[in-house]
């Protein structure tokens, strides 16, 4: 059976922060195979976005790892020293974010951003990263690439900005590309045009695509695999036609049901009753319990495991419990 290129490992991870401490993450568990594409879907504070930055050594200072592991064709990526962070952070691992604006400085134009990510990371030679940087503007869809490398940020719109910034992060050919939100922030046209940028790199530069979105509809366009999340742990991964046809955690049955149909005019979006718990303590029992309308006792009181009741299907509910 071939080996998972990455393996999240019983990760836990707090934010301390003046008011206290918030679980961010209790025990997320998944691998990631090499070329999949897998989407990480939930809410809003699910801790979709934290699980990212793990995977791309970004987590910010106030991040604690209380448990786990990043294992990166089996080393730990949480466990690294500064000097061996960068050989696989932005080369191996790269990552996109929701706001094209806020990775990139006002203060440079595009060309000297891109080249510097070049000639650091991959130690090529002015010229030669500017031939790469030409290259993978094209590949991103921004075939005026030499007015591109001479703008400045301010000069491009929001569109291709973001373009830029996949550019950049594709522009080292890194083996996972972690893509946070990367549509969020635009307007449903560019959203779908984004989107179709996405479907094509990963082909193109065989990438391993960890997608997030908050939006079960729009990864299950461009992954093979989607994971649930919800209060910071995995409630469902599974294969995306299944996850998406046939939900088995109550969670992401009530999250389908909140996905706009693009082809019925939606009077409404429904959003799921009640909020997520309290993460300024750890978990207990299930944390959609107060939220599920088939709760029972056992769901407050005793958190169920991920288990696996499909090929390739896990979820995390009494429900199937064997
Ligand atoms: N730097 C931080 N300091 C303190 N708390 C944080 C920080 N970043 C995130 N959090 C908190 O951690 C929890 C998980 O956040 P995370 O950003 O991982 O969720 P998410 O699923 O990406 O949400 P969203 O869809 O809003 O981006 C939330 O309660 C959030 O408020
Ligand atoms: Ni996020």
């Amino acid at each position: 059976m071939e080996e998972a290129l990455l393996q999240i490992k019983d990760l836990s991870i707090v934010y301390e922060t003046p008011l206290g401490t918030i679980h961010a993450t209790t025990g997320v568990t998944f691998d990631v195979k090499r070329g999949e594409s897998v989407g990480l879907v939930g809410e809003s504070g699910s801790g979709k976005s934290t699980v990212g930055l793990a995977i791309a050594m970004a987590l910010p200072p106030n991040a604690r790892i209380l448990n786990g592991r990043v294992l990166y064709e089996g080393t730990d990526l949480l466990r690294l020293k500064e000097e061996e962070r960068k050989r696989y952070s932005g080369r191996e691992i790269s990552i996109v974010f929701q706001d094209p604006a806020a990775t990139l400085n006002p203060l440079f134009t595009i060309g000297e951003q891109m080249t510097d990510v070049l000639m650091s990371n991959l130690g090529l030679t002015k010229e030669e990263a500017l031939n790469r940087a030409r290259d993978f503007l094209k590949k991103a869809g921004l075939p005026d690439s030499e007015r591109i490398l001479r703008s400045f940020p301010h000069e491009l719109s929001g569109g291709m900005l973001q373009r830029v910034n996949i550019a950049i992060a594709t522009s080292t050919e890194p083996k996972i590309l972690v893509a946070d939100e990367p549509t969020t922030m635009l307007d449903v046209m560019l959203q779908a045009q984004i989107l179709e940028l996405f479907d094509k790199l990963k082909r193109e530069l065989k990438l391993t695509l960890i997608f997030i979105t908050h939006n079960l509809g729009v990864a299950s366009e461009i992954c093979d695999r989607i994971i649930v999340m919800y209060a910071g742990t995995v409630v469902e991964d599974g294969p995306a036609d299944e996850v998406i046809s046939r939900p088995m955690h109550p969670y992401t049955a009530s999250l389908l049901d909140c996905v706009p149909r693009t082809h019925i005019k939606a009077k409404r979006l429904r959003s799921i009753p009640g909020s997520l718990p309290d993460l300024s303590k750890p978990l207990v029992g299930c944390p959609f319990a107060d939220r599920c309308g088939e709760a029972k006792d056992v769901c407050r009181q005793t958190k169920p495991d991920l288990v696996e009741i499909a090929p390739g299907h896990r979820v995390s509910c009494f429900k199937y419990k064997r």
